[in-house]
């Protein structure tokens, strides 16, 4: 070799070949046969590997050093003069390259190319030959030209198949045989869909050919472009055959080898396609194979896959609502949700009374024995067609001589396995409570259509026991639990299953159906055609006859509802209920009038009381006591700020009276107390029955009045006003006057006692408690003397006030007498409150009662 050649530098390099072009293309050729390696294209200057290819290497360097010198580095890149590839392949029977450009030599070696005769490579020979046509001859004499290239690219193809089969190695050639054989395949008949597949695998958009574009114009023989789905299938076939297996989990023999485990079933080419319940096509086979189910329409049958579905598309197709699953949901009963009461749970069947003796008597039917042939592994026996299902008995091992795994007609049987597990999953529903429809029952898991829920239980009665126990023991009763089981025999629920339960829907969820297990009637509640989602409430129609003349209006909201609990109506049924419907509602509207009139004449007998009349409050009401308190506040404020009540109060302190109080004052008359404090009282009254009339002067003159008794008050504890009063107008002695002594001690007692604006009822307020009874708001007092006697305590109402009035005479002067030996005790009483004109009366006249108080004022 020569040196020159082989000091090839990076300038070089980059000069000859933008790009990483290396001619490497004579060299190669002559190393090919003696350098295996060298056939891997060389992919930069500094790759010590392509030097040596390029026959730049010294010869005298030992060829066993060559593998040592080659780095991890030193791997080819993409980069290639194809031209000069091609070329420098010629020898080799075909060349092939990939979309990545490595050229399949760089995997396989060229020795085993003999080897291609995989099942693949036949395949694809066979496929190729067939149904190709592609002009493999060019003109005489004339350099290899394009289209001559192109001839080649079939044996292209079928190296590369090979390479990848040869690659792929035993455990796919055995997979794809066995495929073959699933599909019943020799070599020589494949499906047309096959060949098809095959065809689009090595044409494919984007296949084969479309990586073989070693020419712009190059001629495309004429076939047919693959279509998208084809495509796809490709695709995926293609995956099949390369994709290592992850199914299956390994397990060991007794010699303790490794082997794999492979599934039986699954996503397999060839097999069946799945019965999911939520697949419509599946749904369809399960409802034709209950008898007196619906839908009787003959269901598909079941695809067989040609290829294997990639899980994804698998999902896709069965795609269903999503529901959250059972152990995050679990609608259970939380604590303090209503339970129902009233209910004795039993969940057998129980006979009672002559329905005993019905039983034993009655014809039992022969019993039914399918012969349903043993089905295919993976199908479900006793199907639509089996004898016993028609016959509405249960297979069981005397009538049935399948497997139970292999029968489909053992719902109790299998209800039974699942109620002993006992967990609320497997019992799968639970009792709720409704809105209007009392109790109902809930699933809390999911069942298929046509799956067993469970069995309605109870006690097992005559028709006659019924009749009778829906006359007088239910008769009061609202919810009957009441169902036919057989002729002359009824289920009674009221002690029995949670089955009873359930509520009525005019498009319900479920079926009841009876099914005699082992010659016995058994009636158990199934999923309906769509199956029963976790939460969803489980409904029947109920269907029944009504017992009497009453419907019950239905509340199941259904959009087919037809109003009433019972079954739809024929014409005459319906005419007939609607005019006892039209009666009822008849004698309802005439009971309406009749208490709308009745109301009305209340209403306008109260208002004949006049306006201001409200009616007699109860006087514990708290919203009452709230109310009076607010007035009274309100009244206080309003006397306070009065400007009268501010004049007056004054001209108290100023130590003037008003004129008009002068007048009348029995101080001025100096007449005897009686007739004072009779005069006193007069005055009261006349103002009271003022205030009572709502005159709104007399209301000013009434706080006028209190505020003067107020001031008077003050002045009692020893104000200039009282001892200017106390200083000028001091009667005389009165010696025979039992109270002359104290009277000439205190002297201004006596003189402000009957006087409206004496100091009299506000002193005497002083020395006598008031209570005020929180609890019950009437205001009074117990009026009682130093001695304890009790003075007065009377109940008042409006219509006996002015008898009253007479014996508060004779207790004013009681009280007057207590009061002028007391006068010296220290005041025992709180504030009076004033807000009512009663309350003042009450206040001024020192008669203290229990007063009922009212709003406004009393007719
Ligand atoms: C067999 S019981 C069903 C359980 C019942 N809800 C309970 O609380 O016991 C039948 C009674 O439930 C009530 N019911 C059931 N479905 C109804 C519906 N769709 N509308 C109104 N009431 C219904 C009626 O009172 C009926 O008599």
């Amino acid at each position: 070799m020569a040196p020159a050649t082989a000091l090839l530098t990076r300038a070089e390099s980059s000069t000859s070949s933008i790009g990483s072009h290396i001619d490497v293309g004579p060299l190669a050729a002559d190393d090919s046969a003696d350098e295996p390696s060298a056939s891997t294209p060389p992919t930069s200057v500094s790759d010590s590997r392509s030097m040596n290819s390029s026959k730049a290497v010294d010869d005298s360097a030992p060829p066993a050093e060559e593998p040592a010198r080659r780095t991890r580095r030193a791997r080819p890149t993409s980069s290639y003069n194809l031209k000069q590839l091609s070329t420098a392949q010629q020898p080799l029977t075909t060349t092939s390259r990939n979309a990545s450009g490595l050229s399949g030599r760089t995997l396989v070696d060229n020795a085993k190319d003999d080897e291609r005769d995989t099942p693949l490579g036949d395949k694809l020979d066979k496929a190729l030959n067939k149904d190709w046509e592609i002009p493999n001859e060019s003109p005489k004499g004339k350099l290899p030209s394009r289209i001559q290239r192109q001839s080649s690219i079939r044996d292209r193809v079928k190296n590369a198949a090979g390479k990848a089969g040869s690659v792929l190695g035993k455990r796919t050639r055995d997979m794809v045989e066995t495929g073959r054989r699933r599909l019943g395949m020799t070599k020589e008949e494949q499906s047309p869909q096959k060949n098809k597949l095959l065809k689009e695998l090595d044409l494919g958009k984007g296949g084969v050919l479309d990586e073989m574009d070693l020419e712009e114009d190059f001629a495309v023989p004429t076939f047919a472009r693959p279509t998208k789905r084809s495509k796809t299938e490709a695709k995926t076939a293609l995956r099949e055959i390369t994709q290592p297996m992850t199914i299956g989990q390994f397990q060991k023999t007794s010699d303790g080898k490794k082997v794999k485990k492979w599934q039986p079933a699954g996503l397999f080419a060839g097999q069946d396609e799945d019965a999911d319940p939520s697949h419509a096509g599946s749904r369809k086979k399960l409802q034709k194979k209950r008898p007196g189910s619906s839908t009787s329409e003959a269901a598909p049958e079941p695809k067989k896959r040609s290829v294997m579905p990639l899980p994804m598309f698998s999902y896709l197709d069965n795609s269903r609502d999503f529901v959250i699953p059972y152990d995050v949901f679990a609608p259970s009963w939380k604590k303090g949700d209503e339970k129902p009461k009233d209910w004795h749970k039993i969940n057998r069947n129980r006979l009672v009374g002559d329905a005993k003796e019905l039983w034993d008597r009655s014809e039992r039917l022969a019993q039914s024995a399918c012969v349903c042939p043993i089905p295919a592994k993976g199908e479900a026996g006793c199907d639509e067609t089996c004898l016993n299902r028609v016959m509405q008995y249960e297979c069981g091992k005397d009538n049935c001589n399948l497997d139970p795994s292999q029968c489909s007609n053992r719902p109790f049987a299998e209800l039974g396995e699942r109620i002993k597990k006992g967990g609320s999953f497997d019992i799968g529903v639970e009792v709720v409570k409704t809105d209007k429809r009392g109790f109902g029952i809930r699933a809390c898991r999911s069942f298929r259509p046509g799956q067993i829920i469970m069995e309605y239980t109870g006690e097992i009665i005559s028709e006659a026991e019924c009749q009778r126990r829906m006359r007088e023991d239910y008769k009061d009763k609202a919810c009957y639990y009441l169902m036919e089981l057989e002729r002359n025999l009824v289920i009674d629920g009221t002690r029995g299953s949670m089955a009873r339960f359930i509520n009525h829907s005019c498009d319900p969820n479920c079926e009841v159906r009876m099914l005699k297990v082992g010659g016995t009637p058994r009636m158990a509640v199934f999923a309906g055609d769509s199956g029963i989602m976790t939460g969803e409430e489980l409904t029947y129609d109920y269907n029944f006859d009504n017992f009497g003349e009453t419907r019950q209006p239905c509340y199941c909201g259904a959009g087919n509802c037809r109003g009433y609990l019972g079954k739809r109506l024929n014409a005459a049924e319906q005419k007939k209920m609607a005019k006892l419907e039209e009666e009822k509602r008849r004698e309802a509207a005439a009971l309406a009038a009749k208490a709308a009139a009745k109301e009305l004449a209340k209403k306008k007998e109260k208002d004949s009381r006049g306006s201001g009349w409200r009616g007699w409050v109860p006087v514990d009401d708290p919203e009452v006591k709230a109310k009076l308190r607010e007035q009274k506040k309100q009244a206080e404020e309003a006397a306070m700020n009065s400007s009268r009540a501010q004049r007056l109060a004054a001209r108290a302190r100023r130590g003037s009276m008003p004129a008009s109080e002068a007048k009348t004052s029995p101080m001025k008359k100096r007449s005897s107390p009686r007739r004072r404090k009779t005069a006193a009282v007069d005055e009261i009254k006349r103002r009271v029955s003022r205030v009572a009339d709502n005159d709104e002067d007399a209301i000013e003159d009434e706080d006028a009045i209190i505020v003067k008794k107020n001031t008077l008050r003050r002045t009692s504890t020893g104000s200039r006003f009282t001892e200017d009063l106390d200083m000028e107008k001091r009667p005389a002695s009165r010696p025979n006057s039992r109270h002359s002594a104290y009277n000439r001690a205190t002297g201004i007692v006596k003189r402000t006692t009957y006087s409206v604006k004496s100091a009299k009822s506000s002193m005497d307020l002083k020395r006598q408690p008031i209570t005020e009874d929180d609890d019950n708001i009437t205001l009074g007092k117990q009026i009682s003397n130093s001695n304890g006697r009790s003075m007065s305590k009377v109940s008042s109402t409006k219509e006996d006030e002015d008898e009253e009035d007479e014996d508060e005479m004779d207790v004013d002067d009681d009280e007057d007498e207590a009061s002028e030996e007391d006068d010296e005790e220290e005041p025992m009483i709180e504030k009076p409150k004033r807000n009512s004109s009663i309350f003042s009366l009450a206040n001024l006249t020192g008669k203290w009662k229990q007063t009922k108080l009212t709003f406004g004022k009393a007719p």
